[in-house]
């Protein structure tokens, strides 16, 4: 059961190492070429959600993230039966506390992982963003899979 904890805590620790070295060793707006056309490392600080949306509005996020940690504890605690579940929360639990501790401490977020797609610019982000979008899908899946298999063994 821990693991699940343990686990978030692992991606909040990682998500805030790779923040802080782009924050220390990188000046805003410097890019570090990783692949030619594709993967870069940019610095960059986002005041909003993604997109940028709802710029400099902390008090919603500091909301959302706070009723998103409660949310995810209780489905962590309340699916003792669905590992693959419980992953795919404590994945947006690390993610949203990594994010939460940017937010408390400098009122934006730290991002640096820069992907083009072939010639889209994707929005620049982070370990964290990354650990919520991982989780957010992986959950998706398993909804599916179960509402398929017809026997919709998911607790709430
Ligand atoms: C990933 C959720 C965004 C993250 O939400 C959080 O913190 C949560 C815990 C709290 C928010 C206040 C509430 C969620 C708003 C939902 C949302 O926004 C729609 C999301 C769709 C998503 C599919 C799930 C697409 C993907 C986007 C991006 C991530 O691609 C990997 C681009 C990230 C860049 O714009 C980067 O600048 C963002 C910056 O780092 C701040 N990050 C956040 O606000």
């Amino acid at each position: 059961m821990f693991k699940y904890y343990i686990l978030a805590l692992f991606l909040i620790a990682i998500d805030q190492v790779t923040k802080y070295i782009v924050v220390t060793r990188m000046e805003i707006g410097e890019q570090l070429e990783l692949i030619p056309n594709f993967l870069y490392f940019t610095s960059h600080r986002n005041s909003g959600a993604a997109w940028g949306i709802l710029e400099g509005q902390m008090w919603f996020f500091y909301i959302v993230t706070i009723v998103v940690v409660g949310v995810v504890i209780y489905f962590i605690q309340t699916n003792r039966d669905q590992p693959m579940l419980q992953l795919g929360f404590s994945f947006i639990l690390g993610g949203a506390i990594g994010n939460f501790i940017d937010r408390i401490l400098f009122q934006e977020v730290v991002d640096f992982i820069d992907v083009y797609i072939f010639d889209y610019n994707f929005p620049i982000f982070n370990i964290a963003d990354s650990a919520l979008t991982i989780g957010v899908i992986l959950i998706i899946i398993l909804i599916l899979f179960e509402d398929s298999k017809g026997k919709g063994k998911i607790k709430n």
